[in-house]
């Protein structure tokens, strides 16, 4: 399955064999892109996480093809001696590490800050005193609420995209006041993603820094009280997809009304390929990572979501698909939302000429398709068991 012959950059030059040290390689994006290094280039990877669930069939059994390709270091970050070493021994680092569910930004303010800032440092200063190169995973919330959000609500301006759609370079990061605890891990990111740029500007680190727009698919999250706890809340994705399997109605919060652009996370894994691919082409850039024609409200999300789950599984959908629930029962105090997220395009475009293939109903399909093959027979066991009095 690994690569054979020589594999050209964008620029017709050959692709050398790198070592990668991935940092949160076992989460939901780091187990696609081991998957994409192994399976279809030379390179190897050093893989620190905590865990390495979402890994397991990388690493076992030993005899597959890839296996001296892939080496687990079962790391936690912040108090682990054998990083700076690790970040040595590599050509590229790239940092996944993070606390990325927003059930925990305002229940959890100060590990989420010291998850996305004060655990970043070392990484960032590390990568810049041995001269590494470093590819940093933000986010698209350092962008906050748009423009158009606070303009009275029937404003023509609304519709002009100059005051919606999210420009790497020249859109503002606009967040909430403090006790808006939602806008920590975006401040965070805002902050490391700062910081990255100053050691690029003052000490010559070579930084690419990714903005994920809402990338969904297999693996993302868990099940509450499947793999995961049972109180626990995960990204959208994952919280649907748990309502419908155990055929409850799907959550809107505050009705619904927020809007995402989706983009499957193979598409988006061909962006990071391309990043560590083309250094020249992506040094010194911060790049959107998104699909601007996959937007829908959060409502339109969970009708969609409803329908491709009832064609997969066979099952007919609810009589009341949904229900609406306040942002502070479901979250919490301190909670608030972006209002619209739509990236720009130009710059990864023009650097490295990617773009999203899938739309949302197929990315959906193929989606629910894996939901519902991994977890409906362990829900409807789940289901079933007495609940203990
Ligand atoms: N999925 C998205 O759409 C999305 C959107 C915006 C930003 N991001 C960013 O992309 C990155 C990866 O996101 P994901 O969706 O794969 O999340 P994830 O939670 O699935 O993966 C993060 C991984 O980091 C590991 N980790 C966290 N702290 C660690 C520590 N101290 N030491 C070692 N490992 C640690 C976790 O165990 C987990 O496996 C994050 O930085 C996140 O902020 C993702
Ligand atoms: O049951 C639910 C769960 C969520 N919502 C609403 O859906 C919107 C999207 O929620 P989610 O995907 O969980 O998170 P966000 O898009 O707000 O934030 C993420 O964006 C990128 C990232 O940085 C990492 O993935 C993360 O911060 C939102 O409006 C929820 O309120 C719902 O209605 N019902």
């Amino acid at each position: 399955m690994a690569a054979t012959g020589v594999r050209l950059d964008l620029d017709g030059r050959p692709i050398k064999p790198m070592t990668i040290c991935m940092i949160g390689a076992g989460g939901f994006i780091g187990s696609h892109l081991c998957e994409k290094v192994l399976f279809e280039t030379p390179h190897k990877i050093l893989a620190l996480d905590v865990y390495n669930d979402k890994i397991k069939h990388l690493l076992e059994p030993e005899t597959q093809t890839w296996a001296d390709r892939i080496q687990f270091h079962r790391i936690n970050i912040k108090h682990d001696s054998r990083l700076e070493g690790l970040i040595k021994m590599a050509d590229l680092t790239i940092n996944l590490a993070a606390i990325c569910t927003p059930a925990d930004y305002n229940t959890r303010p100060l590990d989420t800050i010291y998850s996305n800032f004060i655990d970043a440092l070392p990484v960032v200063k590390y990568c810049s005193e041995n001269n590494k190169r470093l590819i940093h995973f933000s986010t698209c919330e350092v962008y906050g609420k748009t423009i158009g959000s606070f303009l009275p609500t029937d404003s023509p301006l609304r519709q002009d995209p100059s005051y919606y759609v999210l420009n790497e370079n020249t859109s503002p990061c606009i967040f909430g006041s403090i006790e808006k605890q939602r806008w920590s891990y975006a401040c965070a990111k805002q902050l490391i993603e700062r910081l990255i740029y100053a050691e690029g500007a003052e000490n010559g680190l070579e930084f690419t820094i990714v903005r994920p727009f809402n990338w969904i698919g297999p693996r993302m999250d868990f099940i509450p009280g499947i793999d995961g706890p049972s109180e626990g809340v995960p990204r959208v994705l994952a919280c649907f997809s748990n309502n419908l399997l155990r055929r409850q109605p799907l959550k809107l919060v505050d009705g619904g009304q927020s809007q995402r652009t989706f983009v499957y996370i193979k598409d988006a894994i061909e962006a990071v390929l391309l990043m560590i691919e083309n250094s020249a082409r992506a040094n010194g850039h911060i790049f959107n990572v998104g699909n601007p024609h996959n937007e829908v409200t959060v409502q339109q999300l969970a009708e969609m979501m409803t329908e491709v789950y009832s064609k997969v599984s066979g099952e007919p959908p609810l009589e009341s698909p949904t229900i609406d629930v306040s942002s502070k029962e479901f979250y919490g105090e301190g909670y608030d939302d972006s209002d619209k997220r739509i990236p720009d395009m130009t710059i990864i475009n023009r650097q490295l000429g990617w773009n999203p293939k899938t739309s949302l109903w197929d990315l959906l399909e193929s989606t629910l398709t894996y939901q519902h093959r991994t977890y409906a027979e362990a829900v409807k066991q789940a289901i079933s068991k007495p609940v203990a009095s």
